[in-house]
């Protein structure tokens, strides 16, 4: 499906290969002001041409197509576009026969029985992940009292918390180099958020905002607060002590969440991005031309790094997730 949200209902279309690609966003309130330049930091904190990415340039100009107007949301479906110029498809027309070992290329060809778009990544593509940005711009304004941030905290097995740009560069110039690739993890953190964001169960915080992160292509995990590591504690140390009239807390083992829902204390998770699938090193897969394995070499242009990329993709998905409770949460008291 690709659909997400109760109120703030966000719907991505489009092909890396294709025409473009885009938003579509129905439910969100009038009268929030925007303007075509609000889209441009984060959009650029996505764009490709750093260490570690992929040669593909696009200009990634958001092209608004409805329900902005004057500066401000009018209340109307709002539509973002997306057009794609660097195209190359040639570079894919292998992966039909030899499908790429991690990539959609298997799955989707099974799926859709040979009919999906396999240009570039098609539907699958990390592209629409610009989609999900620009819709993010309009959720953070929507949470406008609260900051949302997300930064990359690992690197393959480098602690890359306390690195500088530079030395994040080089270990991905360096993988980049020997055609490899390499995975990161990022930490989101979200501040100011309003205690009671999120319902029990199906729509809790940790549900909600699970459900559209693993949408990011590439991501394999998800962990709130102090997550996997909190097996090692006690619960005498693992809960987090409310030490005033405000439900601050001590510590925050539990990511700012509990049943479900926000309790005002900084909301916390971190997402594993997994190392991208395309490598220029010679894989084994199956050649279903043939009936046999055979040596797959990918040309074509690729991320060494995707989590570097999707760092901004993490923030803004997250606020989409947040976006929509804090509607829903409009009315669970009158
Ligand atoms: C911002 C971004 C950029 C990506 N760039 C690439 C890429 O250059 N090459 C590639 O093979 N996969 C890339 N991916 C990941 C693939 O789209 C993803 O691995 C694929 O769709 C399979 O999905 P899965 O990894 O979730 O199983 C990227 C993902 C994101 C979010
Ligand atoms: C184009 C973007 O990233 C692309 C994501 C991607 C993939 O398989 O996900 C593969 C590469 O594209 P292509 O399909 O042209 O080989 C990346 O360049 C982008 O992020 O804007």
């Amino acid at each position: 499906m690709n659909s997400f949200g109760r109120m703030f209902r966000v719907s991505i279309y489009g092909e890396s290969h294709g025409k473009g690609v885009g938003v579509l966003i129905d439910g969100c309130p009038a009268g929030i002001p925007v303007d075509k330049e609000d889209f441009m930091g984060d959009l650029s904190r996505r764009k490709a041409g750093g260490a570690g990415s992929t040669k593909r340039i696009e200009s990634d100009e958001p092209v608004i197509i409805s329900g902005i107007c004057d500066g401000h949301t009018t209340g109307a479906p709002i539509n973002i576009h997306f057009v794609n110029g660097d195209t190359r498809s040639k570079d894919y027309s292998l992966f039909k026969r030899m499908p790429r070992p991690g990539h959609s290329d298997f799955v989707a060809m099974k799926k859709y029985n040979g009919n999906n778009d396999i240009r570039g990544g098609g539907h699958f593509s990390g592209r629409l992940t610009l989609a999900l940005v620009a819709a993010g711009v309009i959720a953070k304004k929507i949470l406008a009292g609260s900051k949302l941030n997300a930064k990359l905290v690992q690197v393959g097995k480098t602690d890359v918390r306390n690195a500088s740009e530079k030395e994040i560069d080089k270990i991905l110039t360096h993988v980049q180099e020997n055609g490899d690739s390499i995975g990161g993890i990022v930490q989101f953190t979200g501040v100011d958020l309003p205690v009671g964001l999120g319902e029990p169960f199906f729509g809790s915080v940790e549900s909600h905002i699970s459900s559209m992160i693993f949408s990011v292509p590439a991501v394999k995990g998800i962990e709130f607060g102090a997550g996997f590591e909190g097996v090692k504690l006690k619960g005498s140390q693992h809960n987090d002590s409310i030490i005033d009239a405000s439900g601050k807390t001590l510590t925050n083992n539990n990511g700012g969440i509990n049943g479900g829902i926000s309790n005002g204390n900084p909301v916390v998770f971190r997402v594993v991005i997994k190392p991208t699938p395309s490598i220029y090193i010679p894989q084994e897969t199956f050649n279903f031309e043939e009936g046999k394995m055979d040596t797959l070499q990918i040309n074509g242009r690729h991320d060494a790094c995707i989590a570097k990329r999707a760092t901004v993709v993490v923030e803004n998905a997250a606020a989409i997730a947040l976006a929509d409770l804090f509607l829903i949460n409009k009315s669970s008291q009158i």
